[in-house]
């Protein structure tokens, strides 16, 4: 069975409903899905499955890359595993009132991409909560990671 591990970083619930969204899609697609809140997860669990997903809000606090405080390590770990043979896709949840919009889906991106890991989609970016066009926005990008692991 296809193995899906989604990683979530969120301060006030958008990311984590985003999370679980896609969880529910891939679900729905018969994968096993395990989903974790990022500081309470480690790169190692990325190893064991085949797509590997990070949905993280963007937090500009002068902090590296406006990565999540609690996403850091996480984040710098990621440098040390080697992930090749799998698919990433990285989305999450930002504010457009800032000029360094959803940064950290960039970041968590080339992050991924330097383990050698492939990206299977796009990545998603959703302005605050997600609404129904971005709910239909998230079930496709889930759809293109189930096609890319299927096809
Ligand atoms: C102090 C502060 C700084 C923020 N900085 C950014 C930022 O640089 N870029 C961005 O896109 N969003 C920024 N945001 C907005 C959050 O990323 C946004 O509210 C997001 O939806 C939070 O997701 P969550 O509900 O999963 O915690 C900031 C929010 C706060 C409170």
């Amino acid at each position: 069975m296809t193995k899906v591990k989604i990683v979530y970083a969120s301060m006030t619930g958008n990311d984590e409903d985003m999370a679980d969204i896609l969880a529910e899609d891939f679900e729905d697609t018969g994968f096993e899905v395990d989903i974790s809140e990022i500081s309470q997860t480690e790169v190692e669990d990325f190893a064991a499955v085949d797509l590997c997903l990070v949905v993280s809000y963007t937090y500009s606090d002068g902090l590296e890359g406006n990565i999540p405080d609690e996403g850091l390590d996480f984040y710098h770990d990621l440098e040390d595993i080697d992930l090749t043979g799998k698919i990433f896709g990285v989305c999450g949840s930002g504010d457009t009132f800032y000029p360094d919009f959803c940064v950290a889906v960039d970041h968590f991106a080339q992050q991924l991409a330097q383990t050698g890991a492939v990206q299977g989609a796009p990545s998603l970016k959703v302005e605050l909560a997600p609404s129904q066009d971005d709910i239909q926005k998230l079930d496709a990008f889930a759809q293109q990671l189930i096609d890319r692991i299927q096809g």
